[in-house]
C-alpha cells in the first residue's frame, strides 16, 4: 500500500517558518518516573518562553492518552506505540516551527532513541527529570502509587515496570534537590546558549 504514497515537499520550508517566529524548533522531551514533575515543568518552562514570545506547545501523558491515543495501556507494547505516535506528532509541530514540550514517562530508551533518530541533528532535547522512586512516591498526586502498592494498578512504572534512566540526556533535572523556578532557569538558559531561542 505505502509504495503508492508519495512524500510532497511543503512550499514554506521549517527553516522559513523558524526565520518568521523568530527562534528554532525542537522537541523538549521529558522523562521520568510518575510524579517526578514532567508536567510540572513542562508547564512552567511554557509559560517563561511563552513569555518572550516563543510559539510552543505542550504535549501531555495524561491528556493525549485521552484522544490520539485512546485505547493504548500500559503493555510495554501500548507504550511503544504511545511514544511513536507522539513523535511523529512531535515531528510535525517542528516543522511547523515550534518548540514542544512532551511530558511523558516513555520508560524505554530504545523508544525515546528512536525519537530522536526520526529528527535532525538538535532537535531532540533529552530531559532527565530524575527524582528517587520514595520522592516520587511521597508526592503521590495521583493517589496512583498507593494503588499500584496495593496491587490494584498492575505494570507501574518503577513499582512492577521497568524504567530506564537515560545514558547521555541532554539535560538532568534532580527535581527532589532543585526548585521549579532553578529547573526553569536551567533549561531556559540550555536554550538561550545554544541558540534555541533569544
Ligand atoms: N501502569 C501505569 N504506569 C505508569 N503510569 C500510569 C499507569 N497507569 C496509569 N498511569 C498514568 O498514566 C500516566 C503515564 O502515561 P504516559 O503516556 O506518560 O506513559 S508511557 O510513556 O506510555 O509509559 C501517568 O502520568 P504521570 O503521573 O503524569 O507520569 C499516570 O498518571
Ligand atoms: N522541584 C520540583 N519540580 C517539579 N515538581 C515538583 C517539585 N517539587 C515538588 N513538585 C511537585 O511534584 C508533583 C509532580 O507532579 P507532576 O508534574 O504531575 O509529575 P509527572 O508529570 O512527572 O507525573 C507536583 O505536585 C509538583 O508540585
Amino acid at each position: 500500500m505505502s509504495e503508492n504514497i508519495v512524500w510532497h515537499e511543503t512550499t514554506i520550508t521549517k527553516e522559513e517558518r523558524q526565520e518568521k517566529k523568530g527562534h528554532k524548533s525542537s522537541i523538549l522531551w521529558f522523562t521520568g518516573l510518575s510524579g517526578s514533575g514532567k508536567s510540572t515543568l513542562a508547564n512552567a518552562v511554557e509559560k517563561e518562553l511563552h513569555k518572550r514570545n516563543v510559539h510552543t506547545y505542550v504535549l501531555d501523558g495524561d491528556n493525549v492518552r485521552h484522544g490520539l491515543n485512546k485505547g493504548l495501556g500500559f503493555s510495554e507494547e501500548d507504550r511503544k506505540e504511545n511514544i511513536r505516535r507522539i513523535g511523529e506528532v512531535g515531528k510535525l509541530f517542528v516543522d511547523a516551527g515550534v518548540i514542544t514540550l512532551t511530558a511523558f514517562i516513555s520508560p524505554f530508551r530504545q523508544d525515546r532513541d528512536n525519537v530522536r533518530a526520526i529528527l535532525e541533528e538538535g532537535e531532540f532535547i533529552e530531559i532527565f527529570v530524575d527524582a528517587p522512586l520514595a520522592t516520587c512516591e511521597s508526592r503521590d498526586p495521583k493517589g496512583l502509587y498507593e494503588k499500584a502498592r496495593a496491587g490494584v494498578i498492575p505494570n507501574f512504572t518503577g513499582i512492577s515496570s521497568p524504567y530506564e534512566q537515560p545514558e547521555n540526556p541532554e539535560l538532568t533535572i534532580n527535581t527532589a534537590e532543585l526548585t521549579i523556578e532553578q529547573s526553569v532557569e536551567k533549561i531556559v538558559q540550555y536554550l538561550v546558549v545554544n541558540g534555541y531561542v533569544r
